[in-house]
């Protein structure tokens, strides 16, 4: 067949507009339905509710959180890279729970409603120890849990970072702020990884109508985080409690907002149920320089520690703080535990795993 000009360019217009993102969702199909069975009287209606990363530290709290309902199966997935079986041990036997040891940059074939995807090392120095493989997480990772969420029409959520805005030149940071980030820096396999990961979910929306939630979660900090992750609430806590010093990294002026772990699971969950896409900022706009949080966890766990400046890391960014209007607005969620309500609140934990009883 030959085409005019005029009929050549029109039919590159419509196929280029079947395969945009825009609204035109051509290539959709929808997704299989459930087996019959989930419509029967007697079956109980239960959510199933897949957690990657769920055998970490934000992830285990956020299982705890999803087994208190009784209509939700949980279903965790995880290579145990940085996380541990010790987390999710009082669920381990329940039969509302499965665990499973997996590697999400392999595909996974489970039938699920939700997927909370956290399957990621969090701390830098994990995530910079095997950067091809926190960046293969992030993508090959994220293009599998998307994969299945598109194969069985379950809704998922990416635990995105405030990293995505790298050395911010916008302060505080709001979601438009596109971000300031080295591309070839030690930190991009998890910045600029998280970055593809928000691409690849907007792609997938746009592309086969899936439903989609982002969260932008800024520094979070409570009992389970690993000790000595590198870390800097957990590196103070366990190191006040040694007697150790406190190392603030130079130049010590640098700030982050820390949000308490169960004010973040509060708004992860508050994100899935809701009807916003995001990204959202999930943190605490309470802003400390490191070494204002040296000073307050020396007060809090232990007077007699001395504080010391040591070298700091390559492209640590120098200011963070999120601005959590929209959270507030489309979510009705803010944080309610300030920095020094929650610090206390990890030293039990900490102390039962260093085996140092505590002060008299
Ligand atoms: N904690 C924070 O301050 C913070 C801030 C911003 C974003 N986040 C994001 O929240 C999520 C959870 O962070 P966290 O602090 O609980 O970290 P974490 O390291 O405690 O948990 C991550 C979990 O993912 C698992 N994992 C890593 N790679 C995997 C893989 N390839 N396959 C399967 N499992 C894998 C680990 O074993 C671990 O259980 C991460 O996606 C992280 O990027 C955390
Ligand atoms: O012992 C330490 C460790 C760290 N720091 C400083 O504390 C600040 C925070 O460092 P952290 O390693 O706790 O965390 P970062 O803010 O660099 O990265 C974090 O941000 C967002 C998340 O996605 C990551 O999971 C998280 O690690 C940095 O300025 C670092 O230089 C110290 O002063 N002393």
């Amino acid at each position: 067949m030959i085409f005019s000009p005029t009929e050549f360019k029109t039919k590159l217009i419509a196929m280029a507009k079947e395969a945009s993102n825009g609204d035109n969702h051509a290539a959709t199909k929808p997704p299989p339905t459930p087996s019959p069975l989930r419509n029967s009287k007697f079956f109980q209606s239960n959510l199933r509710i897949l957690v990657t990363g769920g055998a970490g530290f934000i992830g285990s709290h956020l299982v705890d959180k999803l087994m208190e309902n009784e209509k939700n199966e949980v279903i965790v997935a995880d290579n145990y890279f940085t996380g541990s079986k010790d987390n999710l041990k009082k669920w381990i036997g329940h039969p509302r729970f499965e665990l499973i040891r997996h590697d999400v940059t392999e595909p996974l074939l489970v039938e699920v409603d939700q997927i909370y995807h956290l399957a990621c090392p969090a701390s830098p120095i994990f995530y910079k120890y095997n950067p091809v493989k926190t960046i293969k997480t992030n993508v090959i990772g994220t293009l599998n849990m998307l994969g299945l969420a598109k194969r069985v029409g379950a809704r998922i959520l990416l635990t995105s970072t405030s990293e995505v805005y790298g050395d911010p030149l916008v302060h505080p940071q709001e979601e438009s702020y596109w971000g300031n980030v080295n591309p070839i820096g030690v930190r991009s396999c998890y910045d600029e990884g998280k970055r593809v990961a928000e691409t690849l979910m907007f792609d997938y929306h746009r592309q086969h109508g899936i439903e989609i939630r982002i969260a932008r979660i800024f520094n979070t900090y409570g009992p389970r985080m690993n000790i000595d992750d590198g870390r800097v609430v957990s590196n103070f806590i366990a190191q006040a409690i040694r007697g150790e010093p406190l190392t603030v990294q130079a130049p010590g002026t640098q700030t982050r907002s820390f949000c308490y772990v169960s004010d973040m699971v509060d708004g992860l969950i508050r994100l899935m149920q809701g009807e916003n896409t995001g990204p959202i900022n999930i943190g605490n706009p309470g802003e400390f320089t490191m070494t204002e949080l040296a000073e307050t966890v020396k007060e809090l766990i232990n007077p007699d520690v001395e504080i010391s400046m040591v070298e700091n890391t390559p492209d640590d960014p120098r200011q963070r703080k999120p601005n959590i209007t929209k959270a507030k607005e489309l979510l009705g969620w803010e944080p309610k535990i300030k920095l020094r309500d929650g610090l206390p609140l990890m030293e039990e934990d900490f102390r039962t795993r260093l085996g140092v009883p505590p002060k008299k």
